[in-house]
């Protein structure tokens, strides 16, 4: 039995982390997170008042403490100017990870921590492990399609030591079951989506409030003018839609293949496995984090590029900046600034930014 604070979001998957807490014997108390206030008139609807209502109405129910931390100048701080920052720089953040590593179980963890409680529970989908030598591990959730650990590939050891998933030995269908039990609002609530905390706001609007827009030409890999953009930042490796230049040939679309800074220019090709600078094997990952063990030996492992991706197996080996990652199938559009999260089988060991693509 431990003292627990637990991120109420207002959703399904947290109110029954709650339940579960309490069912296990806890002293559990909740927490919405103030992190994003809509009072700069950005476009979009932010549904936090509607996500604090629920939380608080789920804490009431489970007959809770509940507190309202507010976060909102470290939000800004942690996440808006790095975002904003990256976009500018011509990286692509993710803020859905920094979000666990900074917030959840940065400075919201602190605030437990200071608080008298020994734990922060969120309603993640991963599983978390005490080992033998005393430190805790996080697996991979029990339900493969809703798996969450690739988020919380950059937490260290004492963030996840401090960590508790409680949905995360579930399936979904038995998490809304729990919250049905007990007669939570959130029993039937779909599922959020969006940035971290932002919302549903679209990333591109988002983006635009904060850098202005830099016009310039698309060329495809040969160099040939195909049309205008909007301003570099606004696009993703890989992208399929939205760049506005129709493809000529049939069943096969253009896809965003790099960015010239230098000349602002957008490069297009097609979505195939020969097309320069769309598809990679090799690349060096920086920034690492790691739970359990470092990357300082040569390793087999396997890698999460992206959310969602299918394990991919890969060889590790430290090198300056950290550690230069060979897949061994190559991969579409590896973005620079997105998180890799690397495993063992079922164990997250960690993760890091990509920060070069080499061939
Ligand atoms: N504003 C918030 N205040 C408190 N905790 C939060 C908040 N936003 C997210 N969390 C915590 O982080 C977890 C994962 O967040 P995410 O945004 O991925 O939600 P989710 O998977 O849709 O879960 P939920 O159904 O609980 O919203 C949540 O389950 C919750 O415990």
């Amino acid at each position: 039995m431990a003292k627990v604070l637990v991120g109420l979001s207002g959703g399904v998957d947290s109110s029954a982390a709650a339940a579960l807490l309490i069912e296990q014997g806890h002293e559990v108390t909740g927490a919405f997170m103030k992190n994003w206030v809509n009072a700069e008139g950005l476009p979009g609807d932010c549904p936090w008042e509607t996500d604090l209502e629920d939380a608080l109405a789920v804490a009431r129910k489970l007959g809770i403490e509940f507190r309202v931390v507010d976060l909102i100048d470290q939000y800004k701080e942690r996440i808006v100017d790095y975002l904003v920052e990256g976009y500018r720089s011509g990286i692509t953040p993710n803020p859905d990870v920094w979000c666990n590593r900074e917030m959840k179980f940065g400075v919201f963890l602190d605030y437990a921590l200071e608080q008298g409680f020994e734990s922060v529970a969120t309603g993640h989908y991963a599983r978390r492990r005490v080992l033998g030598n005393g430190q805790a591990a996080v697996l991979k959730g029990a339900d493969p399609n809703k798996d969450q650990s690739y988020f919380l590939a950059m937490m260290t050891q004492r963030q996840v030591r401090h960590a508790l998933f409680p949905v995360g030995e579930m399936l979904k269908p038995e998490v809304r079951e729990v919250a049905r039990r007990h007669d939570l609002i959130t029993a039937g609530k779909k599922d959020s989506q969006g940035i971290c905390f932002i919302g549903e706001i679209k990333m591109r609007d988002f983006i635009r409030h904060y850098l202005p827009d830099k016009p310039g030409e698309i060329v495809d890999t040969s160099g040939k003018v195909l049309g205008r953009h909007d301003g570099l930042h606004l696009y993703t490796l890989g992208q399929r839609k939205g760049h506005g230049v129709a493809s000529p040939r049939d069943g096969m679309a253009y896809v965003v293949v790099g960015k010239d800074l230098e000349s602002n220019r957008l490069i297009v090709g097609w979505d195939e496995s020969g097309t320069t600078g769309l598809y990679a094997r090799r690349c060096r990952v920086g920034t690492l984090s790691t739970i359990n063990e470092s990357f300082d030996r040569p390793m087999k492992l396997e890698a999460l590029p992206r959310y969602r991706a299918k394990p991919e197996p890969c060889r590790i080996e430290p090198v300056d900046g950290g550690i230069e990652v060979s897949f061994s199938n190559s991969q579409r559009a590896l973005a620079i600034g997105q998180i890799c999260a690397f495993y063992d089988g079922g164990r997250l060991l960690g993760g890091g930014v990509f920060e070069e693509i080499l061939e």
